[in-house]
């Protein structure tokens, strides 16, 4: 195991603790207030300019505890561990120039850094169902989630266009208003939007993560332009498209289902026949489902869905025990791994527990989640 010393340091300021760290020619440091620990800022040094930025800050900001172990793992995140909490809670990601990081530097035209959590375990890949209006993925997706309350969760989405009758806010679409989704999607808070058939549609990055968080399989019912959006994003999904077996039986269908006036079932078959087009992309949905006879169909998303090579949730590299009481802190890095050390749990014969945390690892989740981290007891990888 190759040898790289930790490089963090903590200074007692005035009035905040710093924990201060460089990546390449920034000096980042994270601020806290022994009185509010529900805040922190971000100060970065740039050593070229010699001047200080304070960045807009995105993400959901860690729990904070008193003290923390922080080290840089690549030059797009850092590393920070919460002590006094268990494991679990206690892995955040600091994101400095990670591509959900730049992208909204770029968009907000300022220095930006991200917080994100990290999460321990794979779960199940998010489920994306594309296809044009009307071919039934609602109707399928509906049926999947009747049979299967807790497996599958639904990722409500927001939307500017009006609710149907039947239609709950909250439940079937967050309906809202054109500037407040606008407003939340330049701060970074959705996976992805589009502007489908005449109204705003979107995918927050709460929407997918409350459902994974909940130990639930993620489904998300969005337009061709959201699964290229979130295909070229971090979250690793199953992209599905769903066609008809037929244009006449599609158009039959949005007519019989009643919800459109003339004018609005003319531009959604205007844009069926764009998304079909699509379909066949390379590199984009993974399979193509043919609703025909609905029965059919939703046994064979049944079959695709099981198929899934989904692995198994790594919390199982932790005893009961640890989840509930351990605190850990960072002893050292290498190229592959970060060694953390139990700061409450002795082993058996008097041991210190040492963990690994592989950091090929740090990948998988949407934007403000570092999903699928996998950490186990040294040498037991
Ligand atoms: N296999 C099928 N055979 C016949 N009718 C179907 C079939 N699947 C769905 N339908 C009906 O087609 C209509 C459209 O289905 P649904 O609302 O699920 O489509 P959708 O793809 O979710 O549309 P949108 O993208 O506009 O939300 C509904 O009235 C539904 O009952
Ligand atoms: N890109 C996104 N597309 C979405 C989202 N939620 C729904 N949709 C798609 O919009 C059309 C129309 O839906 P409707 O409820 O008005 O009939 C349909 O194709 C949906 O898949 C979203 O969050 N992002």
């Amino acid at each position: 195991m190759g040898e790289e010393a930790v490089h963090f340091s903590v200074v007692d300021a005035k009035d905040c603790k710093q924990s201060a760290f460089e990546v390449g020619d920034k000096t980042y440091v994270i601020c806290r207030s022994d009185d509010d620990l529900k805040t922190s800022a971000v100060k970065i040094h740039d050593k070229l300019t010699q001047t200080w930025l304070s960045p807009t800050i995105l993400g959901e900001q860690p729990l904070l505890t008193k003290s923390q172990s922080v080290i840089p793992v690549s030059d797009e995140k850092i590393l920070v561990i919460e002590k006094g909490v268990p494991l679990n809670e206690s892995i955040w990601f600091l994101e400095i120039d990670t591509p959900f990081v730049k992208q909204q530097r770029k968009i907000k035209e300022t220095e930006v850094v991200s917080w994100s959590k990290g999460v321990i375990g794979v779960g199940q890949k998010p489920v994306v169902i594309s296809g044009p209006s009307g071919v039934g993925k609602g109707t399928l997706i509906a049926k999947l989630m009747k049979d299967y309350p807790s497996k599958f969760g639904f990722s409500v989405s927001h939307t500017t266009r009006s609710p149907r009758e039947k239609e709950i806010d909250g439940v079937h679409y967050h309906f809202t208003e054109r500037i407040k989704i606008e407003k939340d999607i330049s701060e970074g808070k959705f996976l992805e939007f589009a502007h489908v058939h005449g109204n705003v549609y979107g995918t927050s990055i709460e929407a997918v993560e409350s459902v994974t968080d909940e130990g639930k399989r993620c489904i998300l019912d969005i337009d061709v332009q959201g699964a290229r959006s979130v295909r070229a994003s971090s979250l690793e999904a199953i992209f599905i498209f769903v066609c008809p077996p037929s244009f006449e039986e599609l158009e039959k269908r949005l007519r019989a289902r009643g919800t459109e006036t003339e004018e609005q079932i003319q531009k959604r078959l205007r844009n069926a026949q764009a998304e079909l087009d699509q379909s066949n992309e390379p590199g984009l949905f993974h399979h193509l489902l043919v609703n025909d006879d609905l029965e059919t169909c939703y046994e064979n998303l049944k079959k695709l869905l099981s198929l899934d090579d989904d692995q198994e949730d790594s919390d199982d590299f932790f005893n009961k025990e640890d989840k509930e009481t351990a605190s850990y802190s960072i002893v050292s890095k290498t190229d592959s791994e970060i060694l953390l050390q139990s700061e409450t749990n002795e082993g058996k014969n008097g041991a210190i527990h040492l963990l690994a945390l592989d950091l090929s690892s740090l990948s998988g989740g949407a934007p403000g989640r570092t999903r699928g981290l996998k950490i186990g007891s040294v040498n037991s990888f």
